[in-house]
């Protein structure tokens, strides 16, 4: 079973150098990628520590970049984080 991070975890990954995002419930640690992201480092710091599902799917991310995600998840948003801080329902 994949690893459960709560939010309040997450929330300690909130800079630039230490930079995990949650997206549909999965917690992905983008460190390495910020500077190879296409959209910029910004973007991504802009949503450090915190769920940032709906501008992730406003920007209408492809195939490509979903794949790329998959590399850096490193768990699951914890059950009881959920309900309460998940925006967006999974297509
Ligand atoms: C692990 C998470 C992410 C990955 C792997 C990723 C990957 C990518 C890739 C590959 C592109 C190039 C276009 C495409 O293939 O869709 C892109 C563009 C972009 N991304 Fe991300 N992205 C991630 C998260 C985010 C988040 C959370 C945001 C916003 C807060 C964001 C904002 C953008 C923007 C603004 C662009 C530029 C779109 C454009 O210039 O047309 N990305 N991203």
């Amino acid at each position: 079973m994949a690893k459960e991070i709560s939010l309040a975890t997450v929330k300690k990954h909130n800079k630039a150098d230490d930079l995990w995002i949650v997206i549909e419930n999965k917690v992905y640690d983008v460190t390495k990628f910020r500077l190879e992201h296409p959209g910029g480092e910004d973007s991504l710091v802009d949503v450090a520590g915190r769920d940032g599902t709906k501008e992730f799917i406003d920007v209408g991310h492809s195939l490509e970049a979903r794949e790329i995600m998959k590399k850096f998840y490193i768990g699951d948003l914890a059950a009881a984080d959920i309900k309460k801080n998940s925006p967006i329902r999974k297509p």
